[in-house]
């Protein structure tokens, strides 16, 4: 997409009646691509996001020893090779670079070097690295408990049990059990606090199993084995968080979407958008072709505990401004860890549009009332540029500001919405 300053959100002007392909899941490339690095040998990863976040990640094992090489089919990802001297890994804003690859320096023989973009330098990292060092591993972050630290390997680590405060972020989570294999002696987690995501959390223990693992979970203790992983071919599934904007769209504008490919099965967070959207009075199908939403143009407002599902906020927050009552959104005060402070700018750029929104401690409380055109800022947030794509179909004049930061998971993502709304 070329460099735009702002994108004006189109209207839609009619029903929307469309089919749409999104890219692979995020998370789960980035996952794939960490326990491809982990494997005894190589893995093709098929059908993977090719975005910022996914080449960070790709960029990141390369600086690990894990070299990777695009293909007619996919990724092949070989595996983290020994290796010494001094590596520097950019974070970007990418929440899953930034948790999921210092268990993994910490096992090598490098000494890294982690920063990133000012951004990820906010968001939650310490209850992570704190783990880390309870389990052998040598990292200096100087006190600040976030990017940017150097990880010292020192060519392996015995492993063992470890406390751990996930509340901020189920990705410290992922991160010490994707690793756990590699530990000499495997890795034993007793949370303290409740996760949010627990369908990410599913998604890594589904996916080491897949790549030979043998994860346990018992309440809040987890226990994985030392384990050699293999895994010659892995399939990503479609985004389906990507596809919120265009599963909410027909309640917003009326007419027929169709997300093709969506999995009969899959513990994506966004496969929760098919219960919400009926909840909310959409007719929804889903076959072998994918999902079929298809809504009237109404919705009524909502209350809904988002914990699990945070990531959905931006677009569901904007869809409920069209609700024919006011709605409380709650338990995503982890939010405020994400991209960006995600309750306070879904806040400000809602009322700036002449809603009616306000913050609470955990969420957000939106009262429905008309929005104007304005300028949408978003805060070098991919979902807020989904946010703002979704209040356009209703409000002319939404300037989303730079639309390029979607890149992080979706770079088609304008010429995609331009689709939605002016199918072939
Ligand atoms: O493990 C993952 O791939 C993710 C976990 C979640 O993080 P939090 O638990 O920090 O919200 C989610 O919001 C993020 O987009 C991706
Ligand atoms: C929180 C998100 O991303 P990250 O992987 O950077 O945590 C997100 O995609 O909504």
């Amino acid at each position: 997409m070329p460099e735009r300053n702002s994108w004006t959100a189109p209207v839609a002007e009619d029903k929307v009646d469309a089919t749409i392909r999104v890219p692979g899941s995020k998370s789960i490339t980035n996952r794939a691509y960490v326990l491809a690095a982990l494997s005894a040998r190589p893995t093709l990863v098929r059908a993977p996001l090719d975005s910022r976040d996914a080449r960070l990640m790709l960029a990141a094992l390369g600086e690990l020893g894990a070299t990777s090489e695009h293909t007619a089919d996919g990724v092949r990802v070989q595996p983290l090779t020994p290796g010494e001297g001094e590596v520097a890994i950019a974070l970007g804003n990418a929440g899953t670079v930034a948790r999921f690859t210092p268990p993994l320096a910490a096992l090598g023989a490098r000494t890294v070097r982690f920063d990133g973009d000012p951004a990820i330098r906010r968001r939650p990292l310490s209850p992570l690295l704190t783990a880390l060092r309870a389990l052998g591993a040598d990292l200096d972050d100087e006190g600040r408990g976030a990017p940017p630290f150097t990880v010292r390997g020192h060519g392996a680590l015995r492993g063992g049990t470890v406390e751990l405060d996930s509340s901020a972020s189920s990705q410290f989570l992922s991160a010490l059990l994707l690793a756990a294999p590699a530990f000499e002696s495997g890795v034993t987690v007793r949370l303290v606090g409740k996760p949010p995501s627990e369908p990410h959390i599913a998604m890594t223990l589904d996916m080491l199993r897949r790549f030979g693992a043998a994860p346990e979970r018992h309440l809040d203790e987890f226990h994985v084995p030392a384990a050699s992983l293999s895994l010659a071919d892995y399939t990503v599934e479609p985004d389906l968080s990507t596809a919120a904007p265009f599963v909410v769209a027909p309640l917003v504008a009326g007419g027929t979407v169709r997300v093709a490919g969506w999995p009969a099965e899959t513990t994506q967070p966004g496969d929760w958008l098919r219960s919400l959207v009926r909840e909310l009075g959409a007719d929804v199908t889903l076959d072998g072709t994918g999902l079929t939403v298809t809504g009237t143009g109404r919705l009524p407002g909502a209350t809904l505990d988002l914990h699990e599902v945070g990531e959905l906020t931006p677009v569901i927050a904007a869809l409920l401004c069209f609700a024919d009552g006011p709605s409380v959104i709650s338990g995503v005060a982890h939010l405020r860890g994400h991209e960006t402070d995600r309750l306070a700018a879904l806040a400000a750029e809602l009322t700036a549009l002449g809603g009616d929104v306000t913050e609470t401690e955990d969420g957000l409380r939106i009262r429905p009332v008309p929005l104007h055109g304005g300028v949408f800022h978003t805060y070098d947030d991919h979902r807020l540029v989904m946010a703002g794509a979704v209040l356009g179909l209703r409000v002319a004049g939404v300037e989303v500001e730079n639309p390029a930061t979607v890149g992080k998971t979706f770079p088609g993502f304008v010429e995609a919405w331009d689709g939605l709304l002016n199918p072939a």
